[in-house]
């Protein structure tokens, strides 16, 4: 199993590393890649944690040594948030990264699963898969957005309110990932009932939580630790799909013939091709039917940008 990290040397790709190095399974390999000089560095230093997972680093203009052979792909680099900004304020920015580094994922490993965490994920999704039909190699199974850090948030803060164990909180969070598009189910979770004012309270505080980071952390940047953790997550569930584990469901931002729109946030079955199932997000309140089409204008324009910008 070879797991590549593109802009690994940066705030989340650094905590990511680091937890791929102490989780991936015996055997694999852990690669990354960053235009920052000190990339090497970061896997040697990282080289010194003693578990069973190889790991190399590369920097400079190419990431192609990074990507031959590997499974499965991560890629969060690009610029982040600073305070004032939007998520669709990184577009310029990232949308010309994302293309450029997906261009030699097409050619080198057009069959790894391949996550974007790079902002605004709604819209650099959609690059994505545009940039893989033109070369040729687009398999809507194996691109997925990564939206984890939505549902970690929403199991963390609906543990908080509730006073419940955070391990036995479930939430499926669906749509996209920013502002309105993010929706939380609050309606389906086990064992827990909200007034309409937790709910009105709770969706607007998941769907600013980026927000109140990038706040906290007053022009240092975005989440980086919770979204390393959230990545990590996410990839080891890909990984254990591949390695055909049964059962492995996760949402996440993904071309799965959604009626709401081409890209959607919603559970789906991992398996040894990438989505083996999208799975049905089930029954929704009448505030989060609400919520979702509202919704839907917001999504499809910022998936529209990502479509335009490739073409
Ligand atoms: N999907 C999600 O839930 C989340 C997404 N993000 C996004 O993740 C991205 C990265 O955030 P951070 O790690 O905090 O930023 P950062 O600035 O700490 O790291 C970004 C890294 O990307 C590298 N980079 C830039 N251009 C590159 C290129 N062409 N090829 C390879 N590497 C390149 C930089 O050298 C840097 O090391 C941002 O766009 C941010 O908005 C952040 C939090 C959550
Ligand atoms: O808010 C940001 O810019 C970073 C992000 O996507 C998040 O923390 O959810």
């Amino acid at each position: 199993m070879k797991v590549a990290v593109l802009g690994a040397a940066g705030g989340i790709g650094q905590a990511l590393a680091l937890l791929l190095k102490t989780q991936l399974p015996a055997g694999s390999k852990l690669s990354l890649y960053d235009i920052a000089p000190v990339t090497p560095g970061v896997a040697v230093d990282l080289s010194h944690i003693p578990t069973a997972v190889e790991i190399k680093g590369f920097a400079g203009e190419d990431p192609t040594p990074a990507l031959v052979g590997a499974d499965v792909v991560l890629i969060s680099a690009g610029v982040a948030r600073k305070p004032g900004m939007d998520r669709s304020d990184l577009f310029n920015i990232n949308a010309g990264i994302v293309r450029n580094l997906i261009e030699k994922v097409a050619a080198t490993c057009p069959t790894a699963l391949v996550g974007i965490i790079t902002n605004p994920v709604n819209t650099t999704v959609a690059i994505a898969a545009e940039v893989m039909k033109k070369a040729g190699v687009y398999d809507k199974n194996r691109l997925f957005g990564i939206t984890t850090l939505d549902v970690i948030r929403s199991e963390t803060f609906i543990a908080e309110l509730k006073g419940l164990n955070v391990a036995d909180v479930k939430v499926n969070v669906i749509g996209g990932h920013s502002g309105v598009t993010i929706l939380p189910l609050l309606s389906q979770v086990e064992g827990v009932t909200f007034t309409d004012e937790e709910v009105a309270s709770l969706t607007t505080r998941i769907q600013n939580a980026g927000t109140e980071v990038v706040e906290a952390k007053a022009g240092g940047g975005s989440a980086t630790l919770s979204m390393g953790q959230a990545a990590c997550r996410f990839g080891m569930s890909l990984v254990r799909g591949l390695q055909g584990e049964a059962n492995i469901v996760e949402c996440a931002y993904v071309d799965g013939g959604s009626e709401h729109a081409e890209f959607f946030a919603q559970p789906v079955l991992l398996g040894k091709n990438g989505i083996e199932k999208v799975l049905p997000y089930g029954e929704v309140s009448a505030f989060e039917a609400n919520a979702r089409d509202s919704m839907l204008d917001t999504l499809k324009g910022d998936i529209k940008l990502g479509v335009d910008f490739v073409k």
